[in-house]
């Protein structure tokens, strides 16, 4: 096939210098066709005809390079000079030839181990031709220096042990997951006569039979994000009868497979065959009416009945007056010639966007600028928050607090949180809401992701009430076989009364020993678990779960006031308490044990750094100040929030906080009818 390729390209190659001679004359072969030799030479000018060109001053227009006579060049564009015609038939070749090259690496299996030229082919030599023809040698020499990257910045660790495999993941990064799945999802591994079904997951610091949760690579973005927590990655699916299966909602599954029993190793697997077609659209899946939140949880019509008959929307657009103000006051304070782009009325906050002048714009976001603009439009010393908007660029957004500000229920965020979004949860293991963003979106979150989370803020900044509806929406989300739950309320449980009857609940800890303990009990257990998945083959709780292979539940700690525990626990129990939350570190994910610390005191000894790092999302609340904010977020900002439950949400891997909205639970009868779905549930009376 190549063989043909390239015989065509010749093929026509020759008929177009035959036709035009289109290489130049010193390669011209013959020369002949009248439309092509019309082309060339232009219209017949008779010899009374003047020959075209400008008018003195005037650029040559491209028309006169048709003019007739022996002086001139057949050229088709004048810019093409530049090249020479030698240099024009050479690029004409290179690039045919790059051509068929790049046809027969798309087509042929040679593609699965040779990425190293497949990224020569596909990107680079094109720009060196480019750089060739227009004598830029610079073009050449970063295409070369960007081809030579691929193989010495990607993979320096690990190299010397699985190159080809690197390189395919190297390719992965980037090509695109989907095209080079095949290359990266199967490896085989020889256990003497057996051979072994595993899961890899490689990372800069190590190969390990890991699989830090379930994998979801949509978009490429969603996989640089992971190159950037984890290093340049290998993911190998290692073994037989196994292969990754795209679901609609763009998440891959391990398919099942036939359990330990060896199997014939499969050869090369083609892309079409192995891979399903592209994921259709979320929205092109029909929800049928009883969609549930999660896959197993509660019922959502039957919760609905729950909610308000009518709420009004979580924001709306903004008038044109409440920007003009805004404008107008920085016009006031020497920064004119601001352009209204819009705004939303949010729950707290009303948001204005702006595009301010180049000139000022940094001055704009300067602190001193939150704090004078706060005084200016009538906010009091609460300074604003300012800053640039995601995905709009060189657009503001300032944030005035609303004085008739909203107060949102869990029941009602749940019931406006768009379809679209409902089916995402389906493809999340821990579903958990977090609450509004001020333009109105319900931020959804999958807790296996987190894994381990901080929360702080000052006093009645709402770290309680957050828990509360962070656990409610997860007693909605995760059967009580799923998930549970232990819970440390130094106030006797009084801060959490309807934990007490929720059968998600395993305990309520008083006592900072019994925490200890727990801890340490749950880093010997998170070992078992693994030696577990390593028996099963499964790199995870979540697979295995997903396999229906194990029932083991996720576990998640609250410890709700981590000063008060640790003021009761002397130095050596403190010790051994982080010791503990270092194994469990970011292993515990894998494993299903997460935990939440929060605190109203975020002080860098309160927070020791070990512990912080083992804490990687952040929910910060209201804070007295932008260095507490620095040791909850690792930046200010949450100073400037407006307490109850007004919080800035710091995922894993997100650069810039979110702010939401965190809804309360304002209706107790909530809880008890979750309370009575489960147990109803586990009396097996209703289908769930
Ligand atoms: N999301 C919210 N919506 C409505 N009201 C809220 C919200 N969050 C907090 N509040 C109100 O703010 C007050 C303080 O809340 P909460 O007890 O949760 O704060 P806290 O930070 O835990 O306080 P402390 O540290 O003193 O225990 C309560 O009266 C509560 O009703």
């Amino acid at each position: 096939m190549w063989v043909a390729w390239a015989l065509a390209a010749l093929v026509v190659g020759i008929l177009l210098q035959h036709t035009t001679g289109i290489f130049g004359r010193g390669g011209q072969i013959l020369s002949g066709g009248t439309f092509w030799q019309a082309l060339r030479q232009g219209p017949p000018v008779s010899s009374s005809h003047p020959p075209v060109s400008a008018p003195p001053g005037m650029p040559h227009p491209s028309v006169s390079v048709f003019h007739s006579g022996e002086a001139a060049s057949p050229r088709l564009f004048p810019s093409w000079e530049i090249m020479g015609e030698w240099g024009l038939g050479l690029g004409l070749l290179i690039w045919g030839l790059w051509g068929t090259l790049l046809w027969a690496y798309n087509t042929s299996p040679a593609h699965r181990t040779w990425s190293r030229w497949g990224d020569w082919m596909l990107w680079r030599w094109p720009i060196v031709t480019a750089g060739l023809l227009f004598r830029r040698p610079d073009w050449v020499t970063e295409a070369w220096r960007r081809h030579r990257a691929l193989q010495d910045d990607r993979g320096p660790t690990l190299a010397p042990t699985i190159p080809p495999t690197w390189m395919r993941a190297a390719q992965a990064l980037d090509q695109g997951f989907a095209q080079s799945l095949p290359d990266v999802a199967w490896m085989t591994t020889e256990d003497g006569q057996r051979t072994r079904r595993m899961h890899i997951v490689a990372t800069p610091s190590g190969i390990g039979p890991q699989w830090p949760h379930g994998f979801h690579a949509p978009t490429m973005e969603h996989w640089r994000e992971w190159a950037a927590q984890w290093g340049p990655t290998v993911l190998v699916h290692a073994g037989v009868g196994d292969a990754w299966q795209l679901d609609a909602w763009g998440f891959f599954h391990p398919l099942p497979t036939s359990g330990e029993s060896v199997q014939p190793i499969p050869g090369p697997i083609s892309t079409t065959g192995n891979l399903p077609p592209s994921p259709p659209s979320a929205s092109a899946v029909p929800l049928s009416p009883a969609t549930q939140w999660g896959r197993h949880s509660l019922k959502w019509g039957d919760l609905m009945a729950l909610a308000p008959e009518s709420a009004p929307p979580l924001a709306e657009p903004l008038e044109p007056a409440r920007i003009e103000d805004v404008i107008s006051v920085l016009n006031r304070l020497g920064l004119p010639g601001a352009k209204p782009i819009g705004g939303f009325r949010g729950l707290t906050v009303d948001i204005i966007e702006i595009r301010p002048e180049p000139a000022w714009a940094n001055r704009l976001l300067t602190p001193t600028m939150a704090m004078t603009l706060a005084g200016q439009l009538g906010h009091g010393d609460v300074p604003l928050n300012i800053h640039y908007v995601r995905g709009k660029p060189g657009v503001v957004a300032i944030e005035r607090p609303r004085p008739d500000r909203r107060f949102v229920d869990l029941m009602t965020v749940l019931a406006q949180t768009p379809t679209d979004t409902r089916r995402q949860l389906q493809g999340m293991a821990i579903p958990i809401c977090l609450g509004v963003t001020p333009d109105g979106q319900v931020v959804w979150s999958d807790m296996t992701t987190w894994p381990h989370c901080l929360i702080g803020g000052t006093t009645n900044s709402g770290k309680t009430t957050v828990i509360s509806s962070l656990l409610t929406s997860l007693t909605i989300t995760m059967p009580p076989s799923d998930l549970r739950i232990t819970i440390v309320d130094p106030k006797h449980g009084s801060q959490f009364p309807w934990v007490h009857h929720m059968p998600h609940i395993d305990a309520v800890l008083l006592e900072p020993d019994d925490v200890v303990a727990l801890v340490a009990q749950w880093a010997d257990e998170q070992e078992e678990r693994y030696k577990q998945f390593a028996e099963l083959g499964v790199p995870d709780l979540i697979t295995a779960r997903q396999r229906g292979m194990v029932s083991l539940p996720y576990r998640l700690l609250v410890i709700d006031e981590y000063k008060d525990l640790k003021d009761r626990l002397d130095k050596d129990a403190i010790k051994e308490f982080e010791r503990n939350i270092g194994r469990l570190g970011q292993k515990a994910r894998g494993a299903g044990f997460y935990l939440w610390i929060a605190t109203q005191h975020p002080l860098a000894n309160i927070i020791s750094s070990p512990l912080k790092a083992n804490l990687p999302t952040r929910i910060a609340l209201r804070t007295s100040s932008a260095s507490d904010s620095q040791v909850i977020l690792d930046r200010s900002g949450a100073e400037t929030l407006l307490g109850k439950g007004d919080a800035l949400f710091l995922p894993v891997n997100v650069n810039e906080p979110i702010r939401v909205q965190t809804p309360a639970v304002l209706q107790e009868s909530l809880w008890d009818y979750i309370i009575k779905a489960w147990k109803l549930t586990t009396n097996g009376y209703q289908e769930m």
